[in-house]
């Protein structure tokens, strides 16, 4: 099967997850659900951009070091205070940063441009019509979108929802990974390593790429290889799980209990026409959450999640931007590639100069030269040479 059709095959498996609404401190991260409106404007009222006196500027017109002009000072207009004073012609209110300009003002001078006095004051500069006054709606206008359906929340958009007045936001709820590793050669890591036995990794890394695409992740590792622990393991999770990721036992071995047990509950294995991630399986359990079994080797494990996964897990949690960014670069070194499989190779894109480099071989256990990685070359099925100094595609991954 060809890659795109495999990712369409995921993307479909994942459906939407329903729309919750949560105080706005718990929304980082999460996709938003509607638009958000701007009930009032930003900033909400005209307000000083400095501490200093709020002015009518033909008062102050002609003011210099030299010649300063002396105003009364009536108010103290600290930011907060509500229903200010107007100002009378001939006078100026002491005002800080943030306060509402007082009706009749016009102008703010700057404290560092008078002398600071507080029931009169010289002002040593002049100030044009306007001068450091934030004015009520340049941010936002009433009626405005602030923020459109299906961003990811970042902390200054989590601040603008604040800003204008919002304590809860629509957002789509994460979606929940129960993430499965098995395979009996497998040994936490703290514990004695036997011949012929690795530690368990590829549990950790890919409960660890499902957060870090925006989704909730709940890790059990060491499930028995037996086909009936796996399914007792299964059963009182369903209820709480969209998706369930295992890695490992999808090829042509015996002994694969991912195979063994999910051939005939909804789960279809096929190959890829990708390398690595040939090996592939996909389906409901037993009608229920969606699973998606990747191959054991690790690069394979996380470039496959990578190119089905993290984009479906996106886009069922409601993100608009699903994809990794795509550069173009310049290859530093010659590639090949099998000829009829699309190929995503490791490396590092260097962004001063777009240049990229490989890093490790196409070994999809090199998973150090991996870890040294932030990005994959993306060879077409039908390139099999790519020449030292070649344009290729790149997905960031870091
Ligand atoms: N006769 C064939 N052999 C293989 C084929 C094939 O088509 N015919 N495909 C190869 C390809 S390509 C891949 S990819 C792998 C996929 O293998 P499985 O998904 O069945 O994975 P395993 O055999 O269980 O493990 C592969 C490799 O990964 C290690 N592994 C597994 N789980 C973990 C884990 N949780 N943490 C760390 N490492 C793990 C495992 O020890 C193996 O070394 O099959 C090829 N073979
Ligand atoms: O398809 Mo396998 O992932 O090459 O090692």
């Amino acid at each position: 099967m060809p890659v795109v059709d495999y990712q369409r095959r995921i993307a479909d498996l994942l459906v939407p997850t329903p729309v919750e609404s949560l105080p706005v401190a718990d929304c980082l991260g999460l996709a938003l659900a509607a638009d958000l409106t701007a009930p009032i404007p930003l900033p909400p009222f005209d307000n000083s951009a400095m501490d200093g006196y709020a002015v009518r500027s033909v008062d102050v017109a002609g003011a210099s070091e030299q010649s300063p002009v002396l105003l009364p000072v009536p108010e103290d207009l600290p930011a907060g205070r509500v229903q200010n004073p107007p100002l009378q012609p001939g006078t100026a209110h002491r005002i800080m940063t943030g306060a509402q300009v007082p009706p009749g003002a016009d102008a703010v001078v700057p404290v560092e441009r008078t002398d600071g006095g507080v029931s009169e004051v010289r002002v040593r500069a002049s100030a044009a019509p306007g001068a450091h006054i934030r004015r009520a709606g340049e941010d936002v206008r009433t009626g405005a979108t602030v923020l459109t359906r299906g961003t990811s929340l970042t902390p200054a958009q989590l601040g603008v929802a604040a800003a204008v007045g919002t304590e809860k936001l629509p957002v789509h709820r994460p979606p929940r990974v129960l993430v499965l590793s098995t395979g009996s050669e497998l040994v936490a890591p703290g514990e004695p390593l036997q011949p012929g036995q690795i530690y368990e990794s590829n549990g950790l890394m890919l409960a660890a790429a499902v957060r870090e695409a925006g989704a909730h992740a709940r890790l059990l590792r060491f499930v028995p290889d037996d086909v009936n622990a796996f399914h007792a393991v299964l059963a009182p999770e369903l209820d709480s799980t969209d998706l369930i990721l295992t890695s490992g036992g999808v090829s042509a071995g015996a002994y694969e209990v991912v195979k063994d047990a999910l051939t005939g509950n909804g789960v279809d294995f096929m190959k890829v026409a990708m390398q690595p991630g040939m090996p592939q399986g996909s389906g409901r359990y037993r009608g229920g959450p969606a699973v998606v079994s990747l191959p054991g080797n690790p690069v394979s494990a996380m470039v496959s999640f990578e190119v089905f996964v993290r984009p479906a897990l996106r886009a069922a949690a409601g993100h608009l931007r699903t994809r990794r960014e795509i550069r173009s670069a310049t290859i530093t070194e010659e590639l090949r590639a099998p000829a009829g499989k699309r190929q995503y190779r490791r490396a590092r894109f260097d962004p001063a100069t777009t240049t990229v480099t490989p890093r490790g071989g196409p070994g999809s256990h090199l998973l150090s030269a991996m870890a040294g990685s932030n990005c994959l070359i993306e060879i077409p099925e039908s390139t099999q040479l790519i020449p030292e100094g070649s344009t290729v595609d790149v997905w960031l991954t870091d």
